[in-house]
């Protein structure tokens, strides 16, 4: 056991007999690599799981049931050039079950501080255009406990977000009975950056026999060529082909990931099959700009929190169903439109408490190595 370790367990031991210790005197600090190192699919997929449940749960109903709390985030403009954007949130009674087991509750007070500066892909060399920090305090005094580096796990758990979307609003209604058996599902990623990349990565690792084709499609061309290359080197089985233009991408796609900064719609209803389903990730002029508004109107939409809709969702808030975590925890039966295409979609936002939750996870698993 390291002295970390030891810290960790003196102040738990402390919590048992109701006092709180003051000797947890260190801040750990996750770098980056650290962080990559572990990450894993299954892992992140499971907290994001528990995150979303959670954050649906605003009010403390009992001691046992997973709750959240968060305010809207704010936005400091840097000029024209980039935004500062503050993520606090508060989450307790979750579980990691992967990672320590589904008797294990957690509760997690932090604050991610978040950049987004669309001109550093432009820089020699170019560096993320989004760069972040999770703080991690101590649930029961306020103490800063961990700085964990946020760039890598803001692109997982949004890839992971996506997939329990995925998993419930489509997956749980196409391919019920998965057997092993490939099931021949195309996929398209519209947007090849760092959220389209590890998407596509995502979703194969995630999702394995259901992908038998992936179409990409990027604005310039050598970063879809970049990850046709990488896509090809890992999946040998699956089909990976560079569509023309974006309509052509999602054209017999049944399951989208769109992940651009484009201010325009990239294609429109009549452009999809029926029975698709769509992760919408990019924020051009607002997070809802990448798909036609006739797309909203006809679909079962659905979001990460009901924070956030009457200020980063407000145009197509007439068109949401509910939260990814309420059909998630069972409280809600996914919505039918009646004489619809029968498309999904998951408009995507970010949210502080999957931060908080992920930051967690690997504070978890770095000190118990
Ligand atoms: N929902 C969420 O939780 C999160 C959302 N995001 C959002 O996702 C989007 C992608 O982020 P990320 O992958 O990190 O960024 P990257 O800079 O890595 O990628 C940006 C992508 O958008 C494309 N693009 C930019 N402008 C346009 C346009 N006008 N039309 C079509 N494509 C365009 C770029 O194409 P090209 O290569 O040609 O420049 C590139 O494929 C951003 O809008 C970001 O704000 C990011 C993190 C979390
Ligand atoms: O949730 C996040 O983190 C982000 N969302 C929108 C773009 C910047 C990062």
């Amino acid at each position: 056991m390291n002295i970390q370790d030891q810290k960790h367990l003196n102040l738990q031991s402390d919590k048992s007999t109701g006092s709180l210790s003051n000797q947890d005197d260190d801040v750990t600090f996750i770098k980056e690599s650290s962080v990559k190192n572990l990450l894993n699919w299954t892992d992140c997929v499971d907290a994001m799981e528990s995150a979303l449940v959670a954050i649906s749960n605003t009010s403390q109903k009992s001691d046992s049931e997973p709750f959240s709390s968060q305010t809207p985030r704010t936005f400091t403009f840097a000029g024209n050039k980039g935004v500062l954007l503050t993520m606090p949130g508060y989450a307790s009674n979750y579980t990691l079950n992967s990672v320590t087991g589904s008797d294990k509750k957690h509760s997690t007070l932090s604050c991610k501080l978040v950049t987004s500066f669309s001109g550093n892909s432009q820089l020699n060399p170019a560096i993320p255009g989004i760069l972040g920090t999770i703080l991690l305090f101590n649930s029961d005094t306020g103490k800063l406990k961990a700085i964990v580096d946020g760039t890598e796990i803001t692109a997982w758990r949004t890839a992971a977000v996506s997939v329990v979307a995925t998993k419930y609003l489509y997956c749980d209604m196409n391919l019920k009975n998965l057997d092993g058996n490939i099931v021949g599902k195309e996929l398209a990623i519209v947007g090849c950056g760092t959220q389209g990349r590890i998407h596509a990565l995502a979703m194969l690792n995630y999702f394995p026999n259901v992908f038998i084709k992936v179409k990409l499609w990027n604005r310039s061309l050598n970063r879809a060529e970049k990850l046709k290359k990488e896509l090809n080197a890992l999946f040998p089985e699956i089909i990976i082909v560079i569509a023309d233009s974006s309509i052509l991408c999602v054209a017999g796609a049944d399951c989208v990931v769109t992940a651009t900064n484009s201010s325009q719609p990239l294609f429109e209803l009549k452009d999809l099959k029926e029975n698709v389903h769509i992760n919408a990730i990019g924020a051009g002029t607002n997070h809802h700009s990448e798909l036609a508004m006739d797309i909203y109107q006809s679909s079962s939409v659905y979001i990460e929190s009901y924070i956030g809709l009457e200020t980063e969702l407000k145009g197509i808030k007439e068109y949401v169903n509910g939260e990814v975590g309420e059909i998630v925890a069972g409280k809600k039966f996914l919505h039918k439109i009646e004489n619809s295409k029968n498309v999904t979609v998951f408009q995507s936002m970010g949210n502080a408490i999957e931060d908080g939750v992920m930051a967690n996870m690997i504070y978890q698993k770095f000190m118990k190595n």
